[in-house]
């Protein structure tokens, strides 16, 4: 299902305004279809992690099929006045968007890939008006998606092996901050989502147990579980700390027993507060010595990835964690600085002239040329990441240098095998690639996690992952930012 379908509109003006006024720009001055290359990349991985997890791509695909300037978007655009109340768009420019059609090539990250600092995770070549014009759509659902999904990657290393449910809805962004949350969360590693929207959608796994208000409009918890356990008699959990957290355990246990000869199965019960650790031991002791050993222990109450780490040190018996703020919001880092700059424009001559961004901080000066990401590995493990200009030819013996420090270099032997990680989505506006589901990018997202070695995936101060730029284009970009700075 397109983002269109759920929003049931144009999301042609679903950007900044800055967009279409850059876009008038270039249709004046005749530079509107001169062809331009832009990169979607950021510069840090979030959450002071060593790798981040593409996501988004597949609504990236939809808002860009569907590209079209509706009747009322451009009743809307002409509309539009300056400080003086005059138009700010003549007519002619809006026949001009009527009439446009998005005919760039697009190349991409596949969702559920590793990726690293400075490394375009969609690259785009094309009519610089267009080009330009997606700059913000792109960054909005790219940087979130793979924000989420990176926090979900996290969790679900975390709880090693034990399932995570999404319970997230209540406390994210918006709507849309909790379906497309949802998504790039089951993409990291979710396994379920309490979200029916999200599970109809994307046809996600749908989990839940119940609320504390089910057992407060009882009388008593006894009858409160009782009720539910004979609603849902497979599979049931009970939240137990409504009152009192072992009480309720008990009582818990008190229900099933009882409702056992009808054919009741004990799913689990659910600890919602107070110390999961300690509560989790009796918990599981009290639903062992009752002949419950089956019985699952879920918790839930503001966890992330720090606090199931230090619950499993304690050595807490919990088999299914529910993660909802902390995972939805990426609640320690909520927005990934993803960017997206110009790194080439053809002249009127054809040839191309590289640009870059400069930026007081290296991390911050953007990289010129078309750029691809090369990725070499061997059977176990990636070894190295090396973003190249395609445009240039490259040696049989590559270096990778790193972004930020020129003189730590990686040789690469050329028989080490590798992959190039841009794939082509759109040739000339024409989608060429098809979209995984979503099953297979989650099986991606897991293996692509397993290739990386485990100092690259630990919390604290994790070691970084050899991802530079090829010497060539490393050499040019210094050459650039020494004659924009006037020393060369
Ligand atoms: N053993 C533990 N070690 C570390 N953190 C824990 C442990 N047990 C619980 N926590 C976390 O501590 C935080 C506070 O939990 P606690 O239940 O004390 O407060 P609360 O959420 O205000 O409780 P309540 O829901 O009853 O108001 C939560 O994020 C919880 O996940
Ligand atoms: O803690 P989170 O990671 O954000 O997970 C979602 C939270 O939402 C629910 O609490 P809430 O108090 O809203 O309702 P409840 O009565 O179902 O507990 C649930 O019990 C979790 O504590
Ligand atoms: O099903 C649950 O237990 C649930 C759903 C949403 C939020 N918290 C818990």
């Amino acid at each position: 299902m397109a983002l269109q379908d759920i929003y049931r509109t144009s999301l042609a003006l679903h950007t900044d305004l800055y967009q279409l006024t850059m876009a008038y720009g270039y249709w004046r001055n005749g530079m509107a279809e001169r062809e331009s290359v832009f990169h979607l990349y950021f510069r840090k991985h979030p959450f002071e992690g060593g790798y981040t997890v593409a996501a988004g791509l597949e609504h990236a695909v939809q808002y860009l099929q569907q590209l079209t300037f509706t009747d009322d978007d451009l009743l809307y655009l002409g509309s539009l006045k300056g400080s003086q109340g005059q138009p700010l768009f003549e007519t002619a420019f809006l026949d001009y968007l009527r009439q446009m059609e998005f005919s760039c090539d697009v190349d991409a990250i596949p969702e559920g890939t590793v990726v690293f600092p400075s490394e375009p995770l969609i690259r785009v070549r094309g009519p610089l008006l267009q080009a330009q014009l997606i700059e913000t759509p792109l960054l909005n659902i790219i940087n979130f998606e793979t924000l989420i999904a990176t926090k979900a990657a996290r969790i679900k290393e975390a709880a090693k092996g034990d399932q995570v449910i999404e319970f997230g809805m209540r406390r994210a962004q918006g709507i849309d901050g909790a379906l497309s949350a949802t998504r790039a969360a089951y993409i990291g590693g979710a396994d379920a989502t309490s979200n029916l929207l999200a599970g109809q959608l994307y046809d996600i796994p749908v989990r839940g147990t119940h609320a504390h208000s089910w057992v407060q409009a009882f009388d008593s918890e006894e009858e409160a579980f009782e009720a539910y356990g004979q609603a849902f008699p497979k599979d049931t959990v009970f939240l137990v700390d409504t009152y009192d957290t072992v009480e309720g355990v008990k009582k818990g246990i008190e229900v099933a027993k009882k409702l056992q000869p009808q054919g009741f199965v004990f799913g689990g019960i659910r600890l919602d507060s107070g110390d999961l650790t300690y509560l989790s031991q009796q918990a599981r002791k009290l639903l062992d010595e009752a002949g419950f050993a089956q019985t699952s222990i879920v918790a839930s109450n503001d966890l992330d990835e720090h606090l199931i780490t230090h619950l499993k040190q304690e050595g807490a018996k919990i088999d299914v964690w529910g993660i909802g703020t902390k995972m939805i919001t990426a609640y320690d880092q909520p927005a990934l600085g993803g960017v997206y700059k110009l790194a080439a424009i053809k002249a009127e001559t054809g040839d191309w002239k590289y640009k870059i961004k400069l930026s007081e901080q290296l991390v911050k000066t953007s990289n010129p040329g078309m750029l691809q990401v090369r990725r070499f590995y061997n059977q176990e493990r990636n070894l190295a990441d090396m973003i190249y200009n395609e445009l240039e030819p490259l040696p049989d013996q590559v270096q990778v240098v790193h972004p930020l420090d020129s003189t730590r270099r990686k040789s690469i032997t050329s028989d080490t095998a590798y992959r190039d990680l841009l794939i082509s989505v759109f040739t000339k506006g024409k989608l060429v690639y098809t979209l995984p589901d979503l099953q297979s990018i989650k099986s991606n997202t897991k293996q692509e996690i397993s290739r990386l070695h485990e100092s690259i995936r630990r919390y604290v101060n994790p070691h970084s992952y050899p991802a530079g730029l090829e010497e060539k284009l490393h050499q040019h970009k210094m050459e650039m930012i020494l004659t924009l700075r006037g020393t060369k």
